[in-house]
């Protein structure tokens, strides 16, 4: 009642006095972390982190008011601590103690939703000879496990910038739509040559915790992977355990649907940190050879007058289409530093046929084979599918599979048991089979192939109809594949 009759400037004047009293009298130091902040970018991080280290926390056991939430995009709820509940933290000894409180701003300005106008606050006392400890290790450390416990939190996502996807969370103001990214792919059930794949989960382990180390080297925080091999050897599997294994969120971009390099600018800047922007099949996705240079040529002169008149834009670009140039300004450009953390892959089944520039060291750091299954590779699918470790057929399996080419998806399809009593015996012996006639096919196709090759030397240069007929079938298959 008393309050409501002293002016603002007076309950303020007062406020600071009692303040600056109790702190000449008081052993004691208060640091208040707000739940917004004056830098629009980094609006409530501190006090988001420290919402989470303390609902995560042990001394959390102690509050007695707690407040459950679920994020956006979380996969279980988070516990916060309730509002004027306060908790106390020890840390090499110090204790911490935490007050979250709440309070309305002095302002006579009306508001439909009171709620936003609340100002809520973490207040942290401490004893002051502890103010190099809360500064230099306390604060840092409860930033980094808050951060570390919303990641643990969150449910990862799949994005893909496709809008002809006709997705849930799909938004007309929002460049990537998204659902929730459950591929149940890791490293365990990744089948490959077991020395390769350690040295893959080092790099990512590198990766993950580099950022001082790419910060003193002068490096964005950032790494490219090219995975390449033919068909069904497990690259989309990869990218999957990748994800789960350091629990990033993926991108799926996908180029043809991109319109102008700015296009693809805007979608860069759109992703967060922690996540891994995957470009599958690189080179269908676009032409990024030397044909657009080629047809600019061609152009005429006015035009090219009348260009050299206007400011330069992204509209220049022929056919508003992405070129070679704005794909590598978007791994390694400028922009490709905002935010950091992210991890870029390229699929391909065809590497010769990019442009070196593009998967050349710094921007595809580390080419990965993904190859035909050789024996160390099956033993992983047998364990997976089967549950054996051991047996009688493995012998045979291993000296077929180094003399035929066979794809891990064609191994596991052959493994995958056909009814719920697992017949081992059976799924090993349809393996044996299956690898047996492809050894016959391989076989046959490759005496076919010396056959035509012997005969073609025969005829070289006095048989002009059997070359055209060549090329009439050339010409065929070509036609039947762009149908
Ligand atoms: N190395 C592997 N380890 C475990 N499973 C694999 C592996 N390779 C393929 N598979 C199985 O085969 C299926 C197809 O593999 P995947 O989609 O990863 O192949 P890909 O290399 O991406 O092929 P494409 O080049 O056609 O895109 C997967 O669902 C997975 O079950
Ligand atoms: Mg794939």
């Amino acid at each position: 009642m008393v309050q409501e009759h002293i002016p603002f400037q007076l309950q303020d004047y007062l406020a600071a006095a009692a303040a600056r009293l109790h702190a000449l009298l008081s052993p004691y130091a208060t640091i208040t972390i707000d739940d917004k902040s004056s830098d629009y970018f980094s609006r409530s991080e501190a006090f988001f982190a420290v919402e989470a280290y303390l609902g995560a926390s042990p001394c959390a056991a102690h509050a007695r008011r707690l407040r459950a939430d679920l994020a956006e995009g979380a996969d279980r709820m988070a516990l916060a601590v309730d509002d004027h509940e306060g908790v106390a933290d020890d840390f090499r000894g110090a204790t911490m103690w935490w007050r979250k409180t709440k309070a309305l701003p002095h302002t006579n300005v009306i508001t439909w939703s009171p709620r936003n106008a609340e100002r809520r606050s973490y207040r942290l006392t401490f004893h002051r000879r502890h103010r190099a400890l809360v500064e230099n290790a306390y604060l840092p450390h409860v930033l980094a496990e808050g951060r570390a416990v919303t990641v643990r939190n969150r449910q990862r996502r799949l994005f893909t910038n496709n809008p002809s996807a006709d997705w849930a969370a799909y938004d007309d103001d929002r460049v990537w739509s998204h659902v929730k990214l459950e591929h149940p792919s890791t490293f365990a059930t990744l089948a490959m040559d077991p020395a390769r794949k350690q040295e893959i989960i080092d790099d990512l382990d590198m990766f993950r915790d580099g950022k001082d180390y790419y910060a003193s080297v002068g490096k964005p925080w950032k790494r490219g992977y090219l995975l390449f091999g033919p068909p069904g050897t497990g690259k989309s599997t990869m990218i999957a355990a990748m994800a789960n294994f350091l629990d990033y969120d993926v991108y799926d971009l996908e180029l043809t649907a991109v319109k102008s390099n700015t296009e693809l600018r805007r979608l860069f800047i759109e992703t967060t940190g922690k996540s891994i922007i995957v470009i599958e099949d690189i080179d269908c996705s676009i032409d990024l050879t030397g044909k657009r240079k080629k047809k600019k040529k061609k152009k005429n002169k006015e035009s090219d007058k009348r260009k050299k008149m206007m400011p330069p834009s992204d509209d220049d670009d022929e056919e508003k289409k992405v070129t070679l140039s704005g794909l590598l300004n978007f791994i390694d450009g400028l922009w490709s530093a905002c935010g950091g953390e992210r991890i870029i892959i390229f699929t391909t089944n065809h590497k010769e046929k990019l442009d070196p520039a593009l998967i050349r060291r710094g921007r595809m750091d580390m080419h990965i084979e993904m190859s035909y299954c050789r024996f160390e590779a099956f033993k992983v699918l047998a364990k997976n599918y089967l549950g054996v470790e051991q047996h009688e057929v493995f012998g045979e399996i291993r000296r077929l599979l180094e003399e035929v080419d066979m794809s891990p998806a064609d191994v596991a399809e052959n493994l995958m048991p056909r009814s719920k009593t697992k017949d081992v015996d059976a799924c090993l012996g349809r393996l044996a089979k299956a690898l047996h006639e492809a050894k016959e096919a391989a076989l046959i196709k490759a005496e076919a192939a010396a056959a035509g090759k012997k005969a073609n030397e025969g005829s070289d240069g006095d048989d002009d109809s059997s070359s055209s007929s060549k090329h009439d079938s050339d010409k065929d298959r070509k036609d039947t594949k762009e149908e």
